[in-house]
């Protein structure tokens, strides 16, 4: 659906080039949620406007739906943009139009008649479930409401693709909650593919089939969310999953607990999960599992069950019981102190 092979984009600037997106290639698949994360500065809010070529890259391809549109004449970007609708942190809704007209007047500019215009502003309200909100002014909404009528005012011009760009950052826990909801809704019932982009991992834990992970203006790590949250293997992603999970242990706890044996993060995916292979562990081998942390992270397809364990034991029995936990499909990290 969306397709960016090699993409770079410089800014000139007064101090010299910098180099903001830096050879970025990724897909994006019809119907899916993609996500990309990074922390401020990683060029995440650039790549995304090279998507809807609001920024032309510096270099590389863009291909949307099988269409190349890195060079497309103006009248058929214009007809490439339409297919994308577009949310952002801070709303951009008009202070001084009523909610009915903040999504009718974008519609105004284009072919949609005065039925037709009206049959879709109430549909997108209601899906956004907003109907009764219709004479209000964005003064007098809350931030999630104002969310919910720039969702309703991108979907009117039914895309095929939203991209959103920090669309929860502005705000708070709960409310985020309701309009991730609300964009995995977007996703199942309309087939909207969307292509989003945060620096929370809870954003990419709740509602992205894959993600890929930027830094300094290139994707260091991607791939799905669960094999994200299973197997990351850069530093930075690490931290990004970890982010996620229940505080660390205190170091001096730590440093205690590895003189009898390691400590380790297990995270259990798919069929893992139903084996009860920790009670094996003891009775296999001569180690004791001991329970130190645990939780259970739910993403948008599958289930992630997480404990740190530390397993007490001789270093050659507690070899081979990582070794077994690991046939059994638990994927283990932190064996050593520093990674857990
Ligand atoms: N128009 C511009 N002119 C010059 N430099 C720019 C421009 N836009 C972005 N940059 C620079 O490019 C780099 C990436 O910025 P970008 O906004 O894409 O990052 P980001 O990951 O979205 O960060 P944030 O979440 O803080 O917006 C930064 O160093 C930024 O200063």
């Amino acid at each position: 659906m969306i397709k960016l092979s090699n993409v770079s984009k410089s800014f000139q600037t007064k101090k010299g080039t910098i180099q903001a997106i830096d050879d970025v290639s990724l897909e994006v698949k019809k119907g899916e949620i993609f996500g990309v994360i990074g922390y401020s500065g990683a060029g995440k809010s650039t790549l995304i406007r090279c998507v809807n070529l609001l920024e032309a890259p510096t270099f590389g391809s863009v291909v949307i739906k099988d269409k190349e549109v890195t060079n497309l004449p103006a009248e058929e970007l214009l007809q490439v943009r339409r297919k994308i609708g577009m949310i952002f942190q801070g709303f951009h809704l008009l202070k001084t139009a009523n909610v009915y007209d903040n999504i009718a007047i974008p519609l105004r500019l284009t072919e949609v008649d005065k039925e037709e215009l009206d049959k879709r502003v109430t549909k997108y309200l209601k899906i956004v479930g907003l109907e009764d909100k219709h004479d209000a002014y964005p003064g007098q909404l809350s931030g999630g409401q104002k969310q919910r009528v720039a969702i309703a005012r991108a979907l009117a011009q039914e895309p095929e693709i939203l991209l959103s760009d920090e669309a929860t950052s502005a705000l708070d826990p709960e409310t985020t909650e309701s309009i991730l909801e609300l964009l995995l809704k977007i996703n199942k019932e309309l087939g909207i593919t969307i292509m989003l982009i945060t620096h929370e991992m809870n954003v990419i834990q709740k509602i992205c089939d894959r993600v890929a992970v930027m830094e300094n203006g290139k994707v260091i790590e991607q791939g799905r969310t669960v094999d994200i949250y299973a197997r990351a293997t850069h530093p930075t992603t690490k931290r990004f999953v970890n982010s996620t999970y229940h505080k660390e242990l205190p170091a001096n706890v730590l440093q205690e607990l590895i003189q009898t044996g390691p400590v380790v993060r297990l995270s259990f995916v798919g069929e893992s999960t139903s084996k009860p292979v920790l009670a094996s562990v003891s009775t296999k081998f001569q180690v004791s599992p001991n329970i130190l942390a645990g939780g259970i992270i739910q993403l948008k397809q599958e289930t992630i069950g997480a404990l740190v364990v530390h397993l007490n034991g001789d270093q050659e029995e507690t070899k081979r019981a990582i070794a077994y936990l690991e046939e059994q499909g638990v994927m283990i990290e932190g064996v050593e102190v520093a990674h857990v």
